[in-house]
């Protein structure tokens, strides 16, 4: 028999129902004559406060309310790679077809083109006994991808039949087995999950191996693990969404899941106009062909905005399960934070620091959580990386969502206005940014890099760091009053800053191996070195600063990535040109005594 309650009062969002004593908390419903989707939020006898996915306007009191009997769940199987999806997981293409290019309302959930056909590979046979995370059978879902179809964490048993090799649509069975209390079970090619709750795994591991990220002040300054968390907090325009494209396009994750999360339409339409024409640049394929884009902006409704994060999250923890690689960029985290403001306003419910409600920390750190590096249920090794974008008014780091962020993430790329203003991009401070995955994954560039790279990178951050002091004089006081090995620190670090630092996302140093990456690090740190040595002699800076050689220390990133020997070539000239400034400055100091 059908659920079935009655809308009382309806307050945008949050719709107030009678009738619902049956109905479970988080249950999934369809609200209002259009089946709008919502979910049970809070109940109160026989009463129910539902958040509704989609824009209430011309709801009516009286109107039904129909129980789905789950919880808000997402469709996962073949199809989802390469889709564009919305904040509950419909694939924003189908509800065009259905509705025209101003999405209509209602109609349900449907999650995935059930019409396509897939040709499936089966890997398992009649008589296998399979559990929890067993690989049943493969679908080349893109070429990038292969989408592997595992038993889901509560199923195991013995296969009675399965989906011959062939092409099936998504209606098909994928297997029927038999369990351990002899009951037969049938598992559709389309498989459903909760979005708030986490898949389980069969052990977490130690976040020891970085993402590459191209990025040289990331993977060269402040990495971040495979399984890792961080968050780019930055003001108005100071570059998270470049950023978060940068990452979404170089990273060395398999598959990228980008959550547009209440952002400006017009930021999203270049998205959606930007990742379908990208190249992916291993293979040279479409960039689409490993990434599912979630799309919820400013003007959608605000519930789908809270539950976009978890559908991604979902997903990205799917892939993870078949021994991928994923990376998840949520851009941006506060407005995800706002739409739990505004959903608890609605509520009455009773706020903490700037009417953001008391559970905001809790919510982060569930959010977070749901990152890392793991044993899958089936024995691979896979891995959600989670990149959140955090927008503070007016820049303030001190604001409730920032501030609480920081306790769950253990990378931050903190964005600077004055590096913005200054075209410094990314324009990540090195100061005010941390990653505490440095010295895990320290080993790991050691042995696949350069054994150098610890005793290199050290070095960098040494130096930026005296710099801070130097030019606190320097503004004191002005450069000439300064030691020549202090403004020999000063001249090293705006090489560091120009020449290591700044990468401009949009040109052929978008991306750098970290095979360059330590190149320009070591290059500039050696010539710090024999430099220091000069200026212990007495050599006056003025004339190591004036050298051609020094000069093109600044444009060491212009260097391509197929001629990374080149670096030889500047070090032989650079040290030549150290030696005979040596030299001949010893012996005019000879010739004066
Ligand atoms: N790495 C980069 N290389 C070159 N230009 C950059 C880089 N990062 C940012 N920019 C420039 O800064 C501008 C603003 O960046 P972006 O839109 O990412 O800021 P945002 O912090 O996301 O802004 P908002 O607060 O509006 O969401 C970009 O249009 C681009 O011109």
């Amino acid at each position: 028999m059908e659920r079935q309650g009655r809308i009382v009062a309806i307050n945008g969002p949050v719709v107030r129902a009678r009738g619902l004593a049956g109905f479970a908390m988080r249950e999934m419903v369809e609200v209002g004559p259009l089946r709008l989707l919502g979910e049970v939020i809070r109940q109160e006898g026989d009463e129910a406060i539902l958040q509704v996915f989609e824009d209430t306007q011309g709801l009516l009191p009286g109107e039904p309310v129909v129980g789905l009997g789950e919880p808000l769940s997402v469709t996962l199987g073949p199809g989802l790679v390469g889709a564009i999806l919305d904040g509950i997981g419909r694939p924003l293409g189908a509800l065009m077809k259905k509705s025209g290019p101003f999405l209509g309302r209602g109609g349900g959930l449907e999650q995935l083109d059930e019409d396509r056909n897939w040709e499936i590979f089966p890997q398992v046979t009649k008589g296998d006994i399979v559990t929890a995370g067993t690989l049943l059978a493969t679908v080349k879902e893109t070429p990038l991808v292969e989408h592997r179809l595992l038993l889901p964490p509560d199923m195991e048993g013995e296969v009675l039949e399965v989906l011959p090799q062939g092409f099936h649509d998504g209606r098909a069975s994928l297997l029927r087995l038999r369990d351990g209390f002899g009951r037969e079970r049938v598992l559709p090619l389309m498989q459903r999950w909760p979005v708030r709750r986490a898949r389980p795994v069969r052990q977490r591991l130690l976040p020891e191996e970085p993402l590459l990220t191209g990025q040289r002040v990331i993977d060269g300054y402040f990495p971040i693990a495979r399984g890792g968390v961080a968050a780019i907090p930055g003001g108005f325009g100071t570059g998270k969404t470049v950023t978060q494209h940068q990452l979404a396009k170089w990273s060395d994750a398999q598959l990228v899941v980008y959550i547009g999360c209440g952002e400006r339409g017009n930021e999203m339409t270049q998205v959606l106009e930007e990742f379908p024409s990208l190249e992916d640049p291993k293979t040279g394929r479409p960039l689409m062909e490993r990434t599912i884009l979630i799309a919820n902006t400013s003007n959608m409704p605000v519930a789908a905005r809270e539950a976009s994060i978890y559908t991604g999250l979902t997903i990205a923890e799917y892939f993870r399960d078949m021994g991928y690689d994923v990376a998840l960029m949520a851009d941006s985290t506060s407005r995800w934070a706002e739409a739990l403001r505004e959903i608890s306003g609605r509520l009455e419910e009773i706020p903490a620091e700037e009417g953001f409600p008391a559970y905001l920390p809790s919510r982060l750190a569930e959010f977070y959580e749901r990152a890392g590096r793991v044993t899958t249920m089936g024995g691979e090794r896979g891995s959600v990386t989670l990149i959140g974008a955090v927008s503070p008014p007016g820049g303030d780091f001190t604001e409730p969502v920032t501030r609480h962020t920081k306790r769950f993430i253990r990378c931050f790329w903190a964005l600077e206005r004055d590096l913005a203003s200054a075209r410094h991009y990314p324009a990540i401070s090195w100061m005010n940014s941390y990653s505490e995955y440095a010295a895990e994954v320290r080993p790991w560039f050691e042995s696949h890099i350069d054994p150098r790279w610890g005793s290199v990178q050290d070095e960098v951050r040494r130096l930026l760091s005296e710099d801070e002091r130097v030019q606190q004089v320097i503004q004191l006081v002005g450069e000439d009053v300064l030691p020549d090995e202090q403004r020999l620190v000063a001249l090293v670090a705006s090489i560091i800053k120009i020449g290591f630092l700044q990468q401009g996302a949009f040109g052929p140093d978008a991306f750098c191996p970290p095979a360059k990456t330590f190149a320009i690090m070591e290059l500039i740190v050696h010539f710090y070195r024999r430099a220091r040595d000069l200026v212990a002699k007495d050599v006056p800076l003025r004339l190591i600063r004036e050298a051609k050689e020094v000069e093109a220390l600044y444009r060491l990133r212009e260097i391509s990535v197929a001629d990374l020997a080149s670096f030889e070539e500047i070090r032989l000239k650079l040290e030549s040109r150290l030696e005979r400034i040596g030299t001949e400055r010893l012996a005019v100091g000879r010739d004066r005594r």
